[in-house]
């Protein structure tokens, strides 16, 4: 696959990032082509329009593809024979979604405004949206998907933010950034699928000494002894390649990021997948998460490091 085809944005990426983006070397980056792997997953993608992201991003404007943490507010649910339920249900969920995206965002400062941020697998761009309005950074966003790619600029210039968020089509294994500008980084959910230690090593390049890295991610718990049939489902729904939770130390280690925060959210995202799977935007895949939270083979864990 030729990225550099691929996507209109990263061709208008060219022309313009001179002058826009010093601290991203933009401006000559032509992407490498992808592997077989990474085709399928653009693919995937490209083609993903499923009632349970669109839905909820309508409400707000914010198109997260991750999942929410946090209690119920069962007062503004309301009544479930109420007509107005299934709209409250949605705001409800996407309302979990962006708390969990504002969690992630408290362990990435404190920042600077002229600070460059980098979200590795941005999606839809809903977490870069809201990184800008709470840091007032500059946020440069990578996905293999084009159509996400188009998507998240396409919301950020509806937004008057297309100056300062901006996402391109580029592996997130080989980005164009140069070594040692960034000040924060994360991957939301976008982490399995990659080989850690390829993730975690550039991170680690493109990261100022000092600068912070986050994940939010579903991981498989060594404490099990293997990945277990339920997140052996998830990976098959996906196409993705879930990893333990010390896949993540051991490789942060041996990439200079040194752990300051290892919070378990495997408590706080099972309100989120009860609610959902009484949903009429229920994928199938409700069951395999909540069973598998519940029997301890998967965690849903935030890992808040320092590049040192
Ligand atoms: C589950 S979505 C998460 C999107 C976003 N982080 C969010 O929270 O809404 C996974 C994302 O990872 C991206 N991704 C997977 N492998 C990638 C790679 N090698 N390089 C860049 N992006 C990748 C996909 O294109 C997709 O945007
Ligand atoms: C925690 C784990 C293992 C996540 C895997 C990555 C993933 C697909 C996240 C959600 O995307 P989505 O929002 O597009 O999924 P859905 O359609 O199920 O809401
Ligand atoms: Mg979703």
């Amino acid at each position: 696959m030729d990225l550099s085809v691929t996507s209109t944005e990263l061709t208008t990426d060219a022309a313009i990032s001179t002058s826009a983006s010093a601290a991203t070397g933009a401006s000559v980056f032509i992407p490498a082509p992808g592997t077989p792997y990474q085709e399928d997953i653009a693919r995937y993608w490209d083609r993903e329009a499923r009632p349970v992201n669109l839905r909820l991003g309508d409400v707000d404007g914010l198109y997260h593809h991750h999942y929410g943490i946090g209690d119920i507010d069962r007062t503004a649910l309301g009544d479930a024979d109420d007509s107005a339920y299934e709209k409250k249900l949605i705001a409800e969920l996407h309302r979990l979604e962006s708390a969990q995206a504002e969690l992630l965002l408290d362990h990435l400062g404190p920042l600077e405004r002229d600070n460059t941020l980098v979200d590795a697998g941005c999606g839809r761009g809903g977490s870069m949206v809201m990184a800008h309005q709470r840091f007032g950074c500059e946020v440069e966003g990578v996905t293999l998907s084009a159509k996400q790619a188009s998507f998240a600029n396409q919301r950020a210039r509806e937004l008057g933010i297309g100056d300062h968020v901006h996402a391109r089509v580029c592996d997130m294994l080989g980005t164009p950034f140069e070594t040692g500008q960034i000040a924060a980084s994360w991957n939301n959910e976008s982490s399995m699928y990659v080989d850690l230690h390829d993730l975690f090593a550039e991170h680690a390049r493109v990261l100022a000494a000092g600068g912070r890295y986050v994940t939010i991610t579903g991981c498989w718990n060594p404490r099990y002894g293997q990945p277990s049939k339920w997140v052996s489902q998830i990976n098959a729904h996906f196409e993705c390649n879930i990893h333990s939770r010390r896949e993540y130390l051991r490789a942060m280690a041996d990439n200079r990021l040194v752990p300051q925060a290892v919070i378990d959210l495997t408590a706080a995202t099972l309100p989120y997948w009860g609610l959902r799977a009484t949903s009429p935007l229920v994928t199938g895949i409700e069951e395999a998460f909540i069973n598998s939270y519940k029997d301890g083979s998967f965690q849903y864990l935030l890992i808040a490091a320092d590049r040192v």
